[in-house]
């Protein structure tokens, strides 16, 4: 049986807010949990105008992957990067084979892994995010941050049934590869500070941090713009200027959240490190020490102390 609805991977943060967005539309969505599946309805809390919390409640489908039921023609993976994988193939069999298949999950290189596990005739529209949300629990999530979403097509089949059309108003993009490079540069600054040094994103344009932010963010800069950067058909044209003001405006429209990969660290969970500032350890040609001062310290998690107070001799 053709389902036509949404299916979602994932009742995290992300997958929740995606869950209430696409509701929003009027679309039929169906959320698949890998833990403990709720039985109460999604519920996503905001802040109005006036800083009033406001709750709104959606009727839609909490499952887990035993008890799903026909194809869907579209899906949404909202795992961290490291689950996007295993992830799609406990749902594969649930898929349309000429359905889509898109991803909303932070980092670079998970999303090109998952090309070969795709069936022949699915698009793969990879998705970034900056909109901020915290999980308060398995059906409830809250708002935390204003942002922006983009979806573009990383891998297109003539035979797809939605030709090259995302069918989400708003939030198509024909040059994903450059969002999507510059996201990760936006992570590799926001999300090793603030889980380093255990602080809200807005902190990371404050003292004692912001000589750290402003050295991180030089550094990739320089890196992106090298001529022998794989990407750098993506990024030449970036400026520490650019990648500054960028980079800033997130953390102001996110000042109050607390990055995904702090939230990580802080509840002991697995963190992303591997996609993000490995990414620019492995990829980038020129020096990145900084960069590689983060993914060091954050595969070193017992000594977060000693790295901490090693950065800030560092930079003051
Ligand atoms: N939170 C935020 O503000 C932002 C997050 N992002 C990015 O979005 C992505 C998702 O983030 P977020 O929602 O915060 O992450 P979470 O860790 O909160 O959620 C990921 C969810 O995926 C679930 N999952 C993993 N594998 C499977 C599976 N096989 N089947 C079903 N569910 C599965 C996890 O299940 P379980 O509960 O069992 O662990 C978890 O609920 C990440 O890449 C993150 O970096 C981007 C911008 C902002
Ligand atoms: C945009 C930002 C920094 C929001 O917190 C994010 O992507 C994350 O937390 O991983």
């Amino acid at each position: 049986m053709t389902k036509d609805g949404w299916l979602i991977v994932g009742n995290g943060s992300i997958g929740l807010l995606w869950a209430s967005k696409l509701s929003e539309l009027g679309e039929e969505v169906t959320v698949v949990c890998r833990s403990s599946v709720p039985s109460a309805p999604l519920e996503v809390e905001n802040e109005d105008e006036w800083g009033a919390t406001q709750t709104r409640r959606y009727n839609i489908e909490f499952t887990d992957k035993n008890h799903l039921t026909g194809k869907y023609t579209k899906t949404l993976l909202c795992t961290k990067a490291f689950d996007l994988i295993p992830a799609f193939l406990d749902i594969r069999a649930h898929t349309k084979k000429r359905g889509i298949v898109a991803t909303l999950c932070n980092g670079m290189g998970a999303q090109h892994d998952l090309i070969p596990h795709l069936k022949k005739h699915q698009n793969l529209w990879a998705g970034v995010t900056s909109e901020g949300a915290l999980k308060l629990s398995p059906n409830s999530v809250r708002k935390t941050g204003i942002g922006d979403t983009f979806f573009g097509l990383i891998r297109d089949s003539e035979q797809c049934l939605f030709a090259d059309a995302f069918p989400f108003p708003d939030v198509q993009s024909a040059n994903v590869e450059q969002r999507l490079i510059e996201k990760v540069a936006i992570n590799a600054v926001i999300n090793p500070l603030t889980a380093i040094f255990s602080i809200r994103n807005g902190q990371v344009l404050e003292q004692p941090i912001r000589p750290i932010f402003d050295a991180a963010i030089n550094e990739l800069a320089q890196a992106m713009r090298s001529q022998c950067f794989k990407y750098n058909a993506h990024t030449k044209n970036v400026t520490p200027e650019s990648l500054h003001q960028r980079i800033s405006t997130v953390a102001r429209l996110t000042a109050m959240n607390c990055s995904s990969m702090y939230e990580d660290v802080r509840n002991l969970r697995r963190t992303e490190n591997e996609y993000i500032s490995g990414f620019f350890h492995r990829e980038a040609q020129e020096d990145t020490p900084l960069q590689d001062f983060f993914y060091h310290a954050l595969n070193d998690q017992e000594h977060l102390e000693e790295h901490k107070k090693k950065l800030l001799t560092m930079y003051h």
